[in-house]
């Protein structure tokens, strides 16, 4: 089973929020999809979850377009933002109705998850705080039965211990039930263990796809005065750079192949300034 999203663009009356975004997603994998604010990553699970269309492009579960196929959409899962269910809903309620349109619910993990996060069912949705809100849609997101999982923001005002907490769980549902997570975050530097593969979205487009492994194997911050780290990074793939005086740190990605001279520092960098560096341009589609 593989998922394959193909050349979507979309547009909001003249303004394009994504061009040409062709990424797939293979099963059993966990991803991390990053961006910065307004990137257009939950426009990106929107339609790949059928909630919004797009102005171009199709979706292809298996080959086959999903939106033709209500079968195919039941095999895919967003939690997101947008709350589904009414607020009135007891959380109680709100997972028995999930089990009924997904067929199954794990409903053992879903009480161990319940206890573990100290979450009242009985209460209605909207007396939930935003925390608990986040929690409780974890919880379905985790128990629901299907092979594609996308949480949008899932630890969206929940606190450090619960962050912590939610990504042990989410190690745990993956082991027991190996399935694709596709989470999309702006705390990357606490969940980039997780990911297996990283998919970077910037201004509506797809920057970079690659495993975590590769990244952090060839990114490099080089250090030193501004002429000799000039000159080291000719030849290199350039992703940022910043000046301090007379001192510049160049940020690559690459093999370094050439000797270090001695005036010169080569540090690793991780994930998260990978990504600052690579997303801090402001240039529009
Ligand atoms: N219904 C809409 N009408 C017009 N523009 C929209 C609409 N929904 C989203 N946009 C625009 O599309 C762009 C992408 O938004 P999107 O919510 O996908 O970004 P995001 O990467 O999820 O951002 P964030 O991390 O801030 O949640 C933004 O510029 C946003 O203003």
């Amino acid at each position: 089973m593989s998922l394959v999203v193909e050349q979507i663009s979309k547009k909001y009356q003249d303004k394009a929020v994504l061009a040409d975004v062709t990424v797939s997603f293979e099963p059993q994998k966990i991803y991390g999809l990053l961006g910065r604010n307004g990137a257009g990553k939950s426009t990106l699970l929107n339609i790949i979850n059928n909630r919004s269309f797009a102005s171009a492009g199709q979706v292809l579960l298996d080959g086959k377009p999903l939106t033709e196929n209500e079968k195919e959409l039941n095999q895919i899962y967003l939690m997101s933002e947008d709350n589904l269910f009414p607020g009135s809903m007891k959380v109680k309620d709100i997972f028995k109705i999930s089990a009924g349109l997904y067929g199954t619910f794990d409903w053992e993990f879903s009480t161990e998850l319940v206890a573990a996060f100290e979450l009242d069912t009985n209460l209605k949705f909207r007396k939930l705080s935003t925390g608990y809100r986040s929690i409780a849609k974890l919880i379905t997101a985790l128990c629901v039965p299907c092979d594609y999982i996308f949480l949008d923001e899932p630890v969206l005002g929940l606190d450090a211990n619960y962050r912590d907490l939610f990504y042990g769980y989410l190690v745990e549902a993956y082991e027991k039930r190996p399935r694709t997570f596709i989470v999309s975050t702006h705390l990357i530097e606490e969940i980039t263990n997780l990911f297996e593969e990283v998919i970077i979205i910037d201004h509506g487009k797809i920057v970079l796809t690659d495993t975590v492994e590769n990244i952090l194997r060839e990114s490099n911050m080089i250090s030193g005065p501004r002429e000799q780290v000039e000159s080291f990074a000719e030849h290199l793939n350039v992703v940022g750079k910043e000046e301090l005086g007379g001192l510049v740190n160049v940020y690559v990605s690459g093999e370094l192949h050439q000797a270090i001279p001695e005036n010169i520092t080569v540090a690793p960098v991780n994930l998260q300034t990978y990504f600052i560096q690579l997303t801090k341009g402001k240039k529009g589609i």
